[in-house]
């Protein structure tokens, strides 16, 4: 760092898993009512945030989309008229999770990118606030926010944190990218579960019940479902098209990965309950 310079902040931007996903209604204006239980991984994609003395926002990221439509640079505009001090950032983001593979890079960059500014800008917005911001990014950036591994209900926004065991996660991830907009709106999705308790999915009840839609319309993803079976209940998460299997130790999950990785590609995870974004910003004076 030359003198002078702004320290840069090294954060990792989590990944989820929806350990299960009932949909059990749709409501008038399209979105459907879910339940699900959402595991945060030790695992994800690194952000860097340095102050600049320039005022603008200055974002690199190696994803090809454009600047105005990444969801880190419009988190960024959000609090742009909330900054206290008269200082810009630079984002660089170091993308490791892929796109539209359902473990919710995009939300958790959003998040990661509303945390981050509201304390390097000095913004001083209450959790409540920046999850409100958040959900107009989309519909899992508020459990990134709030930053706890949580049960969801309503249409993902109704979080109640819980304590999920720290297992091992096996995660393959497809060639193919799924659309979320385009499952929900699949006539064959089921959307009528009967409702459920947090008691009965946190007892490992449940399943995805977008899971039956996507092995139809993507074969890719179910092969890599069966084949993810071999080690245990293989499940997919969120829209996909990225599956999962549990593993008490991580050793197993290690081993399974290497016989998956010549094929797909896969990451071993520990599920934690408290993202390291909130872990990092308590280090922070
Ligand atoms: C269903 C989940 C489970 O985690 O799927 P994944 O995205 O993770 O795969 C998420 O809540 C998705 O969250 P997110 O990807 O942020 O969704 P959004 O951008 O808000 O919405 C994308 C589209 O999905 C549909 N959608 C989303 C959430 C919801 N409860 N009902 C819906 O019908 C809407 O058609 C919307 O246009
Ligand atoms: N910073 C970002 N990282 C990833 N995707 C982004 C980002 N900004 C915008 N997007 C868009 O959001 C879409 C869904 O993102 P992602 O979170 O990866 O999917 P999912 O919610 O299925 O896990 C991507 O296909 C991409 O077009």
């Amino acid at each position: 760092m030359s003198k002078g310079a702004f320290p840069n902040h090294r954060v990792v931007s989590p990944a989820k898993l929806n350990l299960m996903l009932h949909i059990t209604g749709r409501r008038p204006d399209g979105y459907h009512e879910l339940q699900t239980l959402f595991q945060l991984l030790a695992y994800g994609d690194e952000m860097d945030f340095q102050l600049t003395a320039q005022p603008q926002i200055d974002l690199h990221s190696q994803i090809n989309i454009p600047v105005q439509d990444n969801l880190i640079w419009r988190a960024a505009q959000m609090l742009l008229p909330r900054r206290k001090n008269t200082h810009g950032v630079r984002i660089t983001l170091h993308k490791h999770l892929p796109l539209g593979g359902g473990v919710g890079g995009g939300s958790s960059n959003a998040a990661t990118t509303l945390l981050m500014l509201n304390t390097l800008w000095a913004c001083e917005l209450s959790t409540d606030q920046l999850a409100e911001l958040g959900q107009a990014l989309g519909a899992d950036v508020p459990v990134f926010v709030r930053g706890h591994s949580a049960w969801a209900e309503g249409i993902g926004e109704a979080l109640t944190p819980v304590t999920l065991p720290e297992q091992w996660f096996l995660v393959a991830c497809p060639s193919v990218s799924v659309s979320t907009a385009a499952i929900f709106q699949h006539p064959g999705l089921t959307r009528n579960s009967q409702i459920t308790t947090i008691r009965t999915a946190l007892a490992g009840g449940g399943r995805n019940d977008c899971e039956t839609t996507v092995r139809a319309l993507y074969p890719e993803i179910q092969r890599m479902l069966d084949r993810l079976a071999a080690w245990g209940t293989a499940r997919l998460t969120g829209t996909g098209g990225c599956g999962f299997v549990s593993f008490a130790d991580q050793d197993a999950a290690t081993e399974a990965a290497a016989d998956m990785a010549s094929e797909y590609r896969v990451f071993v995870a520990q599920g934690v309950n408290r993202s390291p974004v909130l872990t990092y910003l308590e280090t922070l004076p």
